[in-house]
């Protein structure tokens, strides 16, 4: 059996190296230095197309330099009204995003590749669609005062498996997924490739 390709993860996300490190995958974390902003200037293709390109573009970054490894990339995005929406840039902003997804079913779009040689070896995108509830703006204060230190680095201004669970009525889709990762798919990709045992 030849020896499993080393592992690396294309992402700076927080969330994505808690939930491998979690499954117990054996990796180690490259942060992929890709413009995003500028990938999706113009882009005119679907939400997935979107960020299955970007997850591919972070994850070939890394495989460029390290071509003999396996590169997991990934990318996420928050559509809500036919509006793609970014990460808040700071807590205004990030209040602005939850008044506006208030009373709302958004989708998050998660998309994961694996990378060997520069070439994509395997792709895969899922959905889940999370409904907000109405909260009163001394619920949103109290929860952005609270959540400040962790909620610029997710995409709907919420961590599902913390305070942002009081954000919503109903979760439809992986839980995996909304924390940013099809673990679960990704985990079956890695057992076919030999890194992880079948
Ligand atoms: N802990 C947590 N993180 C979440 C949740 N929902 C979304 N996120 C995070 C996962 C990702 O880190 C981030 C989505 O943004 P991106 O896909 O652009 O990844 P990010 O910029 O964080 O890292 P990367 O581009 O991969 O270096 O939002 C959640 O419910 N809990």
């Amino acid at each position: 059996m030849p020896e499993a390709p080393r592992l690396i993860l294309a992402s700076l996300s927080a969330s994505r190296k808690a939930m491998l490190a979690g499954a117990a995958v054996p990796f180690e974390a490259t942060p992929s230095q890709v413009d995003e902003a500028a990938l999706k200037v113009g882009f005119s293709g679907p939400p997935a197309a979107l960020a299955s390109t970007l997850a591919l573009a972070k994850a070939q970054a890394v495989s460029s330099q390290q071509p003999d490894a396996l590169v997991i990339g990934g990318d996420q995005l928050l559509v809500c009204g036919g509006k793609i929406y970014d990460k808040p840039r700071d807590l205004p902003e990030a209040a602005t995003h939850l008044r506006t997804l208030s009373g709302q079913t958004h989708e998050l779009v998660t998309a994961v590749c694996l990378v060997q040689g520069g070439a994509p070896v395997w792709t895969h995108v899922e959905s889940a669609h999370l409904s907000m509830r109405r909260f009163s703006e001394d619920f949103l204060q109290a929860y952005l005062a609270a959540e400040a230190g962790e909620i610029l680095h997710c995409v709907g201004a919420y961590r599902l498996e913390g305070p942002g669970a009081q954000l919503f009525t109903r979760v439809e889709g992986d839980y995996f997924t909304v924390l940013g990762l099809p673990l679960l798919a990704l985990l079956g990709a890695l057992r076919e490739r030999g890194v992880l045992a079948a």
